[in-house]
């Protein structure tokens, strides 16, 4: 039969995401966030955060972002709390930005768009058993999302941007030991949250978002350390790491929630 090639991931336009959803799918991600559609919902109750930093095991170029992963052996960083029944454990987190600064967020806060956006990705260890498992299941998945936006330079992702030039190309690694990522968390505790999917493939229908509503600050040299990062591996035609985003999605059926008045 015909050989299909290769369908390698840094291949897929972000604009061709969007005709990638889910065959039927009703539930994706990422979406604009309307303020005045949300509801404050009291029960909500605040995120707990508990990160260990001994955790953190390396840095990657996986073709699509860079990629910090965790040890998810034990419940040592975990969330709870927030809209959650129970903990989840911090499995890995990366991020999605532009090639210039006026946009480069997957999410929207009543259609302004960020230079960037962190996804903090946590599942649950209570209804699965490992992280390839729970992104089968619904709700098996927890991603936070931090808005970036241009401001003063932030001395904790320096740690991160320091490290980017040994990650330059697809599928390199670099060992990144003892980083605490509650550094990128904003203090304020206000969030939205909604349920929705992961926003490259498999896109599959499992994720609880929680969008934290107040950006953090970087700078701009900080950005464009981003935008050195290639999609290609060593050897191939260069082409920059940018626009790693998917085009929003439709709401349909889905309410969100507020933490906050
Ligand atoms: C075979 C499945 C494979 C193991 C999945 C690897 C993975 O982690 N995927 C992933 C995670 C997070 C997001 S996002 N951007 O936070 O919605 C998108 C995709
Ligand atoms: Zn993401």
């Amino acid at each position: 039969g015909l050989q299909r090639a290769p369908c390698r991931y840094a291949d897929l336009h972000p604009l061709w995401q969007s005709e990638l959803s889910v065959s039927g799918g009703t539930r994706q991600s990422p979406i604009n966030i309307q303020w005045r559609d949300s509801v404050y919902d009291p029960h909500l109750k605040p995120l707990k955060i508990h990160y260990d930093p001994t955790t953190c095991l390396y840095i990657w170029n996986n073709g699509y972002s860079f990629q910090v992963e965790f040890d998810d052996s034990a419940d040592k960083s975990v969330i709870m709390g927030g809209p959650l029944e129970n903990h989840y454990r911090l499995k890995q987190f990366h991020f999605h930005w532009g090639a210039i600064n006026e946009w480069g967020s997957e999410h929207m806060v009543d259609s302004k768009v960020y230079p960037a956006e962190l996804h903090l990705v946590h599942w649950n260890p209570v209804t699965s058993t490992s992280f390839e498992e729970a992104i089968m299941e619904n709700n098996g998945l927890v991603v936070i999302g931090v808005f970036l936006k241009l401001g003063a330079h932030h001395a904790g992702l320096q740690k991160l941007v320091d490290a980017l030039p040994a990650v330059k190309h697809k599928d390199t690694i670099v060992e990144f030991d003892v980083f605490d990522p509650s550094c990128l968390m904003p203090s304020c505790p206000d969030y939205w949250t909604y349920d929705g999917s992961l926003t490259t493939p498999p896109l599959t229908e499992s994720v609880t978002w929680i969008i934290k509503k107040t950006p953090i600050e970087v700078d701009q040299n900080q950005l464009e350390e981003f935008r050195m990062l290639l999609f290609t591996s060593a050897g191939e035609e260069e082409k920059r790491m940018v626009d790693n985003f998917r085009p929003l999605q439709p709401l349909m059926n889905r309410t969100v929630r507020s933490s906050f008045r």
